[in-house]
């Protein structure tokens, strides 16, 4: 992949595609692991005269301006990090934008509105897409492709837009694949993945791929109670995507066929209601009362899952254990970060809401081979898929 330092920026207009999808308390950013990570590229071009409109996206407003996702209180941060002014641009590719972009100067820069504000960003229809690129990359004259946690989505700003300009990979985006290379060229085994989250339907896609790779999976977080489903348990109110039992009874077959460890909890902290202060038990993960939702592993399964991972030689970790943002459901999330810090094995944790949980947890960063700003994106990449963000910087 062509890196930035093959071009001379200076007093060019740069689109940097960035990940800058933190998690928000209101308007209050709660972790800036992925601002923090973005800043490097910017400013190698800042120093070297370039005037810099970054975009990216926060949350999934779906093609329409949602004041929730404004990537406003990010401008604030960036700008704090960066030690200058951050242009806010109010709109995406409009009056706003278009302005912003003409006031830049050498070294400076700038930040559009929210990518998925505008319908053409994720559409799938290539038209439709292409004709919303054409209008980003108008923007500027350059691009530089950073936004890992992004590269796996076909999507304008990610897929499209290095196709119309002269295109190059961020530090980011080079260093992160650098690790991941590790895990897919002969990992030390045993290998094992652990899944957790709540992008349910995204993520138990990368499963079959993975079962041919890894020697253990360890299911927990929102992930698990489809595969309870799917064994004929009572889930109640749990996270569940309904559509793919028979899937994920497959998947339990060819695990089995396969030799690979399918580990899935054998208890959970069932509670009342979605809330921080909801009343909870520990519940046999194979009886989980109707009226009831599973938002944490149980002890048990926070035992079970230390074992398996500690004579792990390789692992990789996406997605929590439980609902983390809840003091009381943050123990299994705990206990996972814990025994992958305590293991001598190769430790990747990846994924917005992952690293944020870590860093939240007061946990070491350290404690951790590598901290990467790509959950689903680290996923596909290694299940071994071509991932557009990547494909397209490589064309
Ligand atoms: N049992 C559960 N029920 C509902 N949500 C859950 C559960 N376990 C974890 N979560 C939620 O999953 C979210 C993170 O999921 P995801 O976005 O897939 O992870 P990442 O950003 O690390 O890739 C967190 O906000 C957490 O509260
Ligand atoms: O948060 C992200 O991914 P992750 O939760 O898998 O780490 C990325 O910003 C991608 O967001 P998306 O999953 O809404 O496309």
């Amino acid at each position: 992949m062509r890196t930035i330092d093959s071009f001379d920026v200076k007093g060019r207009r740069v689109l940097v595609r960035a990940d800058l999808n933190v998690p928000l308390d209101g308007g209050t950013i709660t972790d800036d692991g992925r601002i923090r990570a973005s800043l490097p590229t910017i400013q190698n071009l800042v120093e070297r005269g370039a005037r810099v409109v970054v975009c990216a996206h926060l949350g999934r407003p779906k093609g329409k301006p949602v004041p929730e996702f404004s990537l406003r209180p990010v401008a604030g941060r960036l700008s704090e990090l960066l030690g200058q002014p951050v242009a806010f641009a109010e709109d995406v590719v409009g009056k706003s934008a278009q302005e912003t972009v003409e006031g830049l100067g050498d070294g400076q820069v700038a930040l559009l509105e929210n990518l998925r504000y505008e319908a053409g960003e994720d559409s799938k229809d290539d038209a439709v897409r292409g004709e919303f690129a054409g209008r980003l990359a108008a923007l500027a004259e350059l691009y530089v492709g950073d936004g890992f946690g992004a590269v796996h989505r076909r999507h304008a700003s990610v897929y499209d837009v290095p196709k119309i300009l002269p295109s190059a990979a961020g530090g980011l985006v080079l260093a992160e694949v650098e690790v991941l290379k590790r895990l897919t060229d002969q990992p030390e085994r045993p290998y094992a993945v652990v899944l957790g989250g709540a992008k349910v339907s995204d993520k138990l896609g990368v499963i079959a791929n993975l079962l041919g790779k890894v020697d253990r999976l360890l299911v927990g977080g929102g992930m698990a109670y489809t595969f309870l489903a799917a064994q004929g348990h009572e889930v109640g109110g749990s996270l569940l995507q309904a559509d793919q039992l028979d899937t994920v009874r497959g998947f339990l077959e060819e695990a089995d066929k396969r030799g690979v460890e399918l580990l899935l909890p054998v208890d959970v902290l069932a509670a009342e209601g979605f809330a921080s202060d909801a009343a909870f038990e520990a519940v046999d993960a194979t009886s989980i009362p109707a009226d009831r939702q599973g938002l944490d592993i149980g002890p048990r399964t926070r035992e079970l899952f230390a074992a398996k991972l500690a004579d792990a030689r390789t692992v990789f970790w996406n997605g929590p254990m439980g609902v983390f943002e809840f003091e009381a459901f943050s123990g299994g999330t705990r206990a996972v970060a814990e025994a992958l810090i305590e293991s001598e094995a190769y430790t990747v944790v990846g994924g917005g809401d992952s690293a944020a949980a870590v860093r939240g947890l007061g946990l070491p960063e350290d404690g951790f081979s590598h901290i990467s700003t790509g959950g689903g994106a680290s996923l596909e990449y290694l299940e071994g898929k071509t991932l557009p963000g990547l494909a397209a910087l490589e064309a």
